[in-house]
């Protein structure tokens, strides 16, 4: 069995939280640590560090980090100024719900203490076992992810969610880290995911880092690249997917499940049980993050619009649960009908 040859993107050390820089790859492997609220916060609005699940674990270890540096002493004063930082880190991005899940679970913990020592080590606990459980969650979506793609197939994905935005294996890639520990050969088209490139920053190094066999391709080139290259399937990840399994993912996914039906071959969701949010009955209420202008408007500090135009720039769109073939758990697979099936799913 081969390792995966991928850094952890989030450690834990007790004074500060330690990050791989993001927004550095492809060109410098550069580790970070947080010591405050405050850092923790612009790591995740900057994506130093992003992808559901990374963010919400990020954040669960902010919380941490923040009550252990309160002196203060009277209970209720320290659980209302644990929630203040709790809110605060919530504040941070709007689409992913993990971020909430993740943030929720702290609260609970915090509210069920009974003194602030005992707070304070019962929320390094829960952060860790937030952290621990994705990865053996990311593992499982990966094997029943690959349970779903025949040997040799060719497959194509948009954004990174892999092990970088993840504690470990990521979502739609883990079928293809699993791939390599199993010698199941198989050929990623990554699409270059504009506006900020997570795919080809990203993607692409994190595959070729675990011996994946990639390919990059501009978003532009995907119904060509399906065409041309015979694409078996698409697999892409998760920000939040409502009840009915309408799915919110990077600005693009909505465009390649379309391709995916126009050609006949299988669009999969994968994503773990933290990314669903049974209390929206369907995706056209999902907040979705529009992002600085900037991003479009300019590569690193190089302007390539005119000065002045007009920019939209939405940084998720959503799938309607119609062009979703399946979509991957850590419990299994679930098809539709979704408004039926993924309430039974994650309730199990
Ligand atoms: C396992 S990560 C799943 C999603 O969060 C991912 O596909 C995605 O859209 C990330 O967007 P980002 O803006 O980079 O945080």
């Amino acid at each position: 069995m081969q390792k995966l040859n991928i850094p952890y993107s989030i450690q834990w050390n007790e004074t500060h939280i330690t990050i791989l820089n993001q927004q550095e790859l492809p060109l410098k492997t550069e580790f970070l640590d947080l010591y405050t609220l405050e850092d923790v916060f612009d790591s995740i609005v900057t994506l130093k560090v992003r992808g559901a699940p990374a963010i919400g674990i990020t954040a669960a270890f902010g919380a941490a980090l923040a009550a252990n540096a309160l002196n203060e002493e009277h209970f209720p004063v320290f659980i209302a100024k644990v929630k203040e930082s709790i809110s605060y880190l919530a504040s941070s991005r709007p689409t992913a719900v993990n971020l909430f899940w993740a943030l929720n679970r702290m609260e609970s913990v915090l509210i069920e203490s009974t003194t602030v020592n005992e707070a304070k080590t019962n929320l390094v606990h829960e952060a860790l076992k937030i952290f621990l459980e994705d990865e053996e969650t990311c593992r499982q979506i990966g094997e029943y992810g690959l349970s779903l793609l025949k040997p040799g197939s060719q497959v194509m994905t948009i954004c990174n969610a892999g092990g970088i935005a993840t504690a470990r294996y990521g979502t739609a890639l883990a079928p293809f880290h699993l791939s390599i520990e199993k010698n199941i050969p198989l050929k990623v088209y990554a699409c270059e995911t504009r506006p900020v490139l997570q795919g080809s920053r990203l993607t692409a190094w994190e595959l070729m880092q675990a011996g994946v066999d990639v390919t990059l391709i501009t978003d532009s080139m995907a119904a060509h690249t399906i065409k041309t290259k015979e694409i078996n399937a698409i697999i892409v990840g998760a920000d939040r997917i409502a009840a009915n399994g309408d799915t919110a993912n990077k600005v693009g996914t909505f465009g390649l499940a379309v391709l995916a039906q126009h050609f006949g071959i299988p669009f999969y969701v994968a994503a773990p049980s933290s990314t669903f949010d049974l209390t929206l009955a369907t995706g056209e209420i999902i907040p979705i993050e529009e992002r600085k202008e900037e991003e479009i408007t300019h590569i690193g500090n190089t302007r390539i619009a005119p000065n002045d135009v007009a920019v939209f720039n939405p940084a998720f769109d959503v799938t309607p649960n119609e062009l979703i073939t399946a979509i991957i758990t850590e419990k299994g697979i679930i098809y539709p009908d979704y408004e039926e099936n993924i309430h039974q799913h994650i309730t199990l």
